[in-house]
């Protein structure tokens, strides 16, 4: 019971009441009204509306009934003045009787005439937002209209009707007296032009209407247009934006938004009284602040900067934000709303916040999109590059096909002389010459069988008496039997006439490769992506090398240094070197590197791991883009639809080429072998592309799993048939006569090409116009890897922290985020370093325990912070 009266007589002095003695109490507030207190009760305002809602529909009738009654009606006001509202022997027609005709007589006759029906709608427009505390309509935009359309309308309507004693006051007493001075001024016909001038000028700024002359039309870019109209639209919607904010009723429990501001907080009063509505205004807070006193809460609107591309700096308004400063309230303990995590509030009152929907990210992860800014261009990294011209290469010889017919009919012949042999026998036989080989074309007779011609395959050629007889039969498709005769006089096809061709000038692959022409001098261009990875084999001096360059120089013609980079390893150290010049364009090695292109055994281990890293980071990026592939994500990215600050960025191909895979297997065996079936496997979808090729096909260097992930794969001529087969899977690549005289085997189709011919003076060529440009400040950085073996037997202790300590806490402390991934994304770590790096950031108490899928809690929440504890640690 005591308890209890203790309590009630503390509840008692909180409203301001004070005992003086057991039996009774004295007001001692009671006479006193609290006008700031009434000022800021929700209740005072919606009495305010309601009357303001009152007053429109009581002017409204009193006009209309005006325009009816005025002549009526006149003469008496004029006799009596105010007067007449307390003189209750008169009568008036007005429909709102005295009261009505004097103030319509006021607004209508003497000031504004029609127009003053635009009153109402102010009074309206007050009233009813005020009724229903939010913002419904715009007071500030309506007293615009309002000011502007009574001086205009009533000053053109007097000017149009004129005024007169006897004459209904269309204009008003101002209206006519502001137009008879311009008329003075101005004289009629210029007031007349001032007030056209006047609606049109509104016209032109309400509407912006085109006025395009006929044969100007062409010429008026319907862009301009169209951005002022989506200008002018924004502007609405952002008023209506605006509006929407004006009014928003903040009660205990209710939540914010981002650009809301909150004019009036009040505490509660009783026990179980509600919490009064809180008014929130944008523009006419200045005016609403003053009238309400210092008592209101000022609540800003914290802007988030988000830097949304490398490029562009944006500012976002509308994305989540966490801190909203909060003006300390002078009336006393205001009580605290329901908790939040915001990291400054200098009141002591705690908000609820509630993000934007709009801009949370998308179930995909996929941020909203930033409308209304250009697409992400990755080539602006370098917007001066100029890709290198053909004049850079050569034409090798005529590039015309020399058909020999003496040579024809001789093979022809000799072709039917043999088969007759062996007793086979030829309905048609048909050529067609290659730049290498032509092809003859045989329908056996009717009854032969095919499989007998290809069991003779080694004595026809050995009858033909020349290298490089390939025997197809049946040819695919066809039903033909094809004999390939390698022509005496061969042409070679130069780099320049493929990468001069409309299929490969024009066409949308993603790595377009030219690499040779086939029989039929079709031009064999093909896209690396889809192939997705290359196993190329040829014995020594065969044209490898050439086919290499080949297929580099296609890709540096193609593509531009933002979108694709090359990982070079050359373990004979020569055939790669010569683009060792374009490392700030084109290629990638592992951070802390000198040298870009890999040549010893231990560094390729390092960056073939590197690049399995790459990969899962790309697929982490991947997963959260809601992107299947490398070409959706840059999509995604293009429009704007990642956020840089999350750590997306455009993803450059990398297309990874071994020049001497041999050398490497032997050396590293499965240190190198895992990694690599690991990128074929799974590369292909994040824009990792190899390309890998030996001198030695044999089995224990292609092995069955790298075979199995390689399903492009190109022979030149090499020495025996298992070696054909181990690359392969069929013969025929022992046959070919070299000098880039190649078969590749692409979507099961196995095709005898001519490899195109660049020579190293090209290559050189090639590399010096690219390397002479302006590049990337260093070339395109790997993550890093750490070997797990080198680091067995150290002890991470708190001591012995990792190098990039510092920077990994500014990153976690930045983004409040403590996730692994993040730290392996954005700062290129390998999973186990990125994750030693957490455990030594737990140790230093920066960020919390482990806490399973969700991310660590961030301990430190300022850099500030972040840097005194950085010191103390040493
Ligand atoms: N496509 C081609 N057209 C014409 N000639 C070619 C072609 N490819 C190669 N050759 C000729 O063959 C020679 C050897 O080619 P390349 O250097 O490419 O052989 P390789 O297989 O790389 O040899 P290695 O493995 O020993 O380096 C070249 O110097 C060139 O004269």
């Amino acid at each position: 019971m005591a308890t209890k009266s203790k309590k009630t007589s503390a509840k008692a002095s909180k409203n301001g009441k004070k005992k003086i003695d057991g039996k009774g109490w004295k007001q001692e507030k009671d006479e006193r009204i609290d006008w700031q207190k009434l000022a800021r009760d929700e209740r005072t305002w919606k009495i305010v509306g309601a009357v303001s809602l009152l007053a429109s529909i009581f002017l409204f009738i009193a006009f209309t009934s005006y325009f009816f009654t005025w002549r009526e009606d006149q003469s008496v006001v004029f006799s009596r003045g105010i007067g007449i509202l307390f003189d209750g022997d008169r009568s008036v027609s007005n429909l709102l009787g005295r009261l009505g005709a004097y103030i319509s007589h006021f607004f209508v006759h003497k000031c504004f005439g029609i127009a003053s029906l635009l009153l109402c709608t102010f009074f309206f427009v007050v009233g009813v937002n005020l009724l229903f505390s939010r913002k419904v309509f715009s007071i500030w935009r309506n007293l615009k209209y309002v000011t502007l359309g009574l001086l205009v309308l009533s000053v053109s309507l007097a000017y149009v009707f004129g005024s007169g004693n006897d004459q209904f006051p269309f204009g008003g007493g101002v209206g006519s007296m502001i137009s008879n001075s311009l008329k003075g001024a101005l004289g009629t016909v210029g007031t007349g032009a001032l007030l056209v001038l006047l609606a049109a000028g509104y016209f032109i700024w309400q509407f912006n209407p085109a006025f395009n002359l006929p044969e100007r039309k062409k010429a008026a870019p319907p862009v301009l247009e169209q951005s002022t109209e989506e200008e002018e639209e924004e502007e609405e919607e952002q008023e209506e934006e605006d509006d929407a904010k004006l009014f928003i009723p903040v009660t205990k429990g209710n939540k914010l938004k981002p650009g809301d501001q909150v004019l009036n907080i009040e505490e509660p009063e009783e026990e179980g009284s509600m919490h009064d509505l809180q008014m929130v205004e944008r523009e006419e807070e200045q005016e609403d602040e003053e009238e309400i006193g210092d008592e209101a809460l000022t609540m800003e609107k914290e802007i988030v900067n988000d830097l949304f591309h490398r490029h562009d700096q944006l500012e976002v308004n509308d994305i989540p934000f966490h801190t909203l400063p909060v003006t300390p309230d002078p009336d006393p303990e205001p009580e605290p709303l329901p908790p939040v995590t915001p990291r400054t509030f200098t009141s002591g009152l705690e908000l609820e916040i509630k993000t934007v929907p709009d801009a949370e990210p998308a179930e995909d992860g996929v941020d909203k999109v930033i409308e209304n800014l250009p697409p992400y261009e990755p080539t602006l990294d370098l917007r001066d590059y100029k890709y290198p011209g053909l004049e850079l290469l050569e034409t090798h010889g005529s590039e015309k096909i020399i058909q020999d017919p003496a040579e024809l009919e001789t093979n022809k012949n000799q072709i039917i002389a043999t088969l007759r042999n062996y007793s086979i026998e030829i309905q048609k036989i048909s050529a067609t010459v290659g730049p290498t080989v032509t092809l003859y074309e045989i329908v056996p007779a009717a009854g032969v069988r095919i499989s007998r011609i290809k069991n003779l395959e080694d004595d026809i050629a050995l009858s033909l008496a020349a290298l490089g007889i390939r025997i197809i039969a049946p040819i695919p498709g066809k039903g033909t039997i094809g004999i390939e005769v390698p022509n005496v006089k061969k042409t070679v096809v130069s780099m320049k006439t493929l990468l001069a061709s409309e299929k490969f000038q024009h066409n949308t692959f993603s790595l377009p490769i030219a690499i040779g022409k086939k029989i039929d001098n079709d031009n064999y261009i093909v896209d690396l992506a889809s192939m997705p990875h290359l196993l190329m084999a040829g014995a020594t001096g065969q044209g490898k090398s050439v086919g290499l360059n080949a297929i580099l120089v296609s890709l540096l013609y193609k593509k531009h240094p933002s979108q694709m980079k090359f990982v070079l390893i050359d373990p004979k150290k020569v055939e790669l070197s010569v683009y060792r010049h374009i490392e700030k364009h084109f290629l990638a090695k592992l951070p802390g590197e000198e040298e870009a292109i890999i040549t010893d055994t231990k560094k390729v281990v390092h960056t073939l791991n590197a690049l399995c890293i790459e990969m899962d980071n790309r697929y982490d990026l991947l997963k959260e883009a809601g992107a299947r592939n490398i070409k959706e994500y840059n999509e995604k990215f293009v429009k704007r639809k990642l956020n840089p600050q999350k750590g997306h960025q455009y993803l450059p191909f990398i297309v990874l080429v071994i020049d001497e895979f041999a050398d490497l297997i032997m050396t590293a065996g499965k240190e190198v072998e895992m990694p690599i079936a690991r990128l074929a496997q799974l590369a292909r979808a994040i824009g990792i592309h190899l390309i890998i090729a030996t001198q030695r096909p044999s089995v224990n260097i292609i092995t069955g799993t790298i075979k199995a992930n390689f399903p492009a794969r190109i022979a030149f001529k090499v020495s025996s048939k298992i070696d054909s087969r181990t690359i392969l899977d069929t013969g025929g690549a022992e046959q070919l006569i070299g000098k880039g005289d190649m078969l590749i085997s692409h979507n099961g189709e196995v095709t005898r090409l001519q490899c195109a011919f660049v020579d190293t003076p090209e290559v050189e060529e090639v590399v010096d116009c690219i390397s002479g440009q302006r590049g990337y400040p260093q070339a395109f950085l790997l993550p890093e890897y750490v070997d797990e073996k080198e680091l067995e037997g150290k002890d991470f202790d708190s001591a012995d922290r990792d190098s990039l300590f510092g920077d990994a806490a500014r990153l976690i402390v930045q983004n409040q985020v403590g996730s692994t991934s993040l730290l392996q994304r954005r700062m290129k770590l390998g999973y186990n370093r990125a994750g030693r790096l957490m455990d030594q950031l737990e140790a230093a108490g920066i960020v919390g325990p482990n806490q399973g899928s969700k991310s660590r809690d961030v301990l430190i929440k300022t850099e500030m912070e972040l840097q005194e504890r950085l010191d103390m640690l040493g």
